[in-house]
């Protein structure tokens, strides 16, 4: 079972939205799409989820478009939420989960096991408006997946959770992924598509800036970061040729720098005024390939 999306293109009137995309997601996998508001990520889920029409290119999981036929099979939390604010979150549940041919007995089973799992077993018979905005989306997140899909689809799976909850949400995640499920997630925030993710694709204005696994992207990528520590001022660093920003924090300093050879050229120049507690060259984070290509967009 393979989620292949080929030349997928939107227009809506005059703005393309979406520019000839092209991935292919296999089973079992975890992807990433990254990208700054307006990018394309929501159009493009809905491409594939079979809400909105392609105005060219195609999306297909396990070689057919999805339609009503096959909701079923897919889970979706969609970035907009959508819970009935007066329904109790079980009668809400076995709602959704009858519109995904599950039967009441099994909902109620799933139901509490997840209600157990996210420690909010006593909110079975509450209203989701009593709720708050993180158990909100617990529930939400409930909604994708009790009917165990094969694909699931996450429009910003943590926006708006705390640390604790994220995490949870996070471990649920990669249990689903263990369990064969394959996830397509979106994320402004990098450090969760880098904890996450195998391949992700960046998106720009409907067009794709980067693709690929994770590892090699960061690995491949020219860009380094080199972390020194020493006891006199490094700022003059700055205006070496391919130093691409500096930024000094309490710790140590935190240099950019365009290739591995511009930190060999650091080393030489920093050692030669004093002794250096540090120095350390490291990939760059998603976070800095990210703000490096789309240009100081992200919300991180
Ligand atoms: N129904 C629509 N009609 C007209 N324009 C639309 C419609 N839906 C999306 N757009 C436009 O398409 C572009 C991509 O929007 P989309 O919601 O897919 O971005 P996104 O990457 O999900 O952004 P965000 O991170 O802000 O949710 C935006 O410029 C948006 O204004």
């Amino acid at each position: 079972m393979t989620l292949e999306l080929e030349n997928l293109h939107k227009k809506f009137g005059e703005h393309t939205a979406v520019k000839g995309i092209n991935l292919s997601v296999k089973e079992g996998q975890m992807f990433g799409m990254l990208g700054s508001n307006g990018a394309g990520k929501t159009t493009t889920f809905r491409m594939i989820l079979g809400l909105l029409d392609p105005t060219s290119g195609s999306a297909a999981w396990n070689g057919a478009r999805i339609d009503y036929s096959r909701t079923h099979l897919i889970g979706y939390l969609p970035e907009e939420r959508g819970l009935y604010p007066k329904l109790t979150v079980k009668d809400q549940l076995i709602y959704l989960m009858k519109l995904n041919k599950m039967k009441k007995p099994d909902i109620i089973v799933e139901l509490r096991k997840w209600l157990e799992r996210f420690q909010i077993e006593s909110y079975e018979n509450k209203k989701v408006e009593e709720l708050s905005k993180g158990n909100q989306q617990k529930i939400q997140f409930m909604a994708a997946v009790l009917h165990k899909p094969e694909l699931l689809i996450l429009d910003e799976p943590f926006s708006g959770l705390d640390p604790v909850n994220s995490d949870m949400l996070k471990k649920a995640v990669l249990d689903l992924q263990k369990q064969g499920t394959t996830i397509v997630f979106s994320s402004h925030q990098m450090r969760n598509v880098e904890e996450l993710c195998d391949d992700l694709i960046m998106l720009k204005h409907g067009e794709a800036l980067l693709q690929g696994n994770l590892k090699d992207i960061k690995r491949s990528y020219g860009m380094k970061s080199v972390k020194i520590k020493a006891d006199f001022d490094l700022q003059f660093l700055e205006n070496i040729p391919g130093v691409l920003d500096l930024h000094n924090s309490k710790v140590e300093t935190d240099i950019k720098v365009e290739s591995e050879e511009i930190a060999e050229v650091i080393f030489r120049e920093a050692a030669e005024k004093g002794f250096l507690r540090k120095f350390e060259v490291e990939e760059p984070s998603l976070h800095d390939i990210f703000i490096d290509q789309a240009g100081g967009e992200s919300n991180e």
